[in-house]
């Protein structure tokens, strides 16, 4: 039977915070629910949420408009400070601007997503967008939902929960398509091509590569709703709230 669809809004009876704040890390490969779960679970437990994603999809579209090679590691790494990327988190309304302009349409065209693991492969990048992304998790009031591929690892090793995301390559490619508009085989056979070949960039890279971190439990959500996935982890939120 086919997964009810729950999205953030859905999700989202945004309580207000209660007890001490939570940092809260979910990282995996693309197409496992990062995004959709994160943002529930911060709606759910009125906390933030941190697309790290959708900052590396910033400096690349950046680094396009800006003329930049984006295979010229040494142009990437010297421009890599000049953008000013800022993240807006809450849940319901997710926002990111690059040099004050709205970015959120322009981070998800085609072009974007086949450069960005490129540029999120070069040390100086990495470098200037954690440091962005600690002082956004320092100053969430509430705690924080980040979700991303380094963020257990990485950004946030001493994080509350973490949590490292998984699912078929058929299921990914399924549900990619589903955005993309199109189910036919030969579209969800391309998005799975597209998908693995952006998860072994990312994983292959020598700074912070997607990876688990040794103290994330991992949850394969290949035959799970996203409500269960949601309710899992707010399981594991709740109960690391408790124990503080
Ligand atoms: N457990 C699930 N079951 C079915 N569809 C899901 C599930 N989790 C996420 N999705 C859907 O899959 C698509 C990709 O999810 P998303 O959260 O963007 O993944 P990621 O951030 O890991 O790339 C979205 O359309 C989302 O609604
Ligand atoms: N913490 C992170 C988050 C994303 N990235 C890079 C690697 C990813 O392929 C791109 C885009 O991430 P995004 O989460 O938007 O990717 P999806 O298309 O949602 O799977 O950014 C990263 O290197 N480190």
């Amino acid at each position: 039977m086919p997964a009810p669809v729950e999205t953030a809004a859905t999700a989202a009876t945004t309580a207000p915070a209660t007890g001490p704040a939570v940092i809260v890390a979910i990282d995996g490969p693309s197409g496992t629910g990062k995004s959709s779960t994160s943002k529930a679970v911060a709606a759910r437990l009125g906390m933030s949420f941190l697309d790290t994603g959708a900052q590396y999809r910033a400096m690349t579209w950046w680094m396009i408009s800006n003329g930049i090679d984006v295979t010229d590691t040494a142009a990437v790494a010297t421009a890599a400070h000049k953008p000013v990327i800022d993240s807006g988190t809450d849940p319901a309304a997710p926002s990111i601007t690059v040099d004050g302009a709205d970015a959120s349409g322009p981070i998800r065209t085609p072009e974007v997503t086949a450069k960005v693991s490129a540029v999120s492969a070069v040390p100086e990048v990495r470098a200037v967008i954690t440091r962005l992304q600690r002082s956004i998790a320092a100053a969430a009031p509430h705690g924080i939902v980040a979700e991303g591929r380094d963020i257990g690892t990485t950004v946030l090793p001493d994080a509350d929960v973490k949590v490292f995301l998984t699912a078929s390559a058929e299921a990914r490619a399924a549900r990619r398509s589903g955005e993309l508009g199109s189910t036919a085989t030969a579209d969800v056979a391309a998005t799975r091509e597209a998908l693995i070949k952006r998860d072994a960039a990312d994983s292959g890279r020598k700074t912070s590569p997607l990876a688990k971190a040794g103290d994330a439990t991992e949850i394969d959500t290949t035959d799970l709703t996203l409500v269960q996935v949601i309710d899992r982890i707010v399981a594991l939120v709740e109960e690391k709230r408790a124990a503080k």
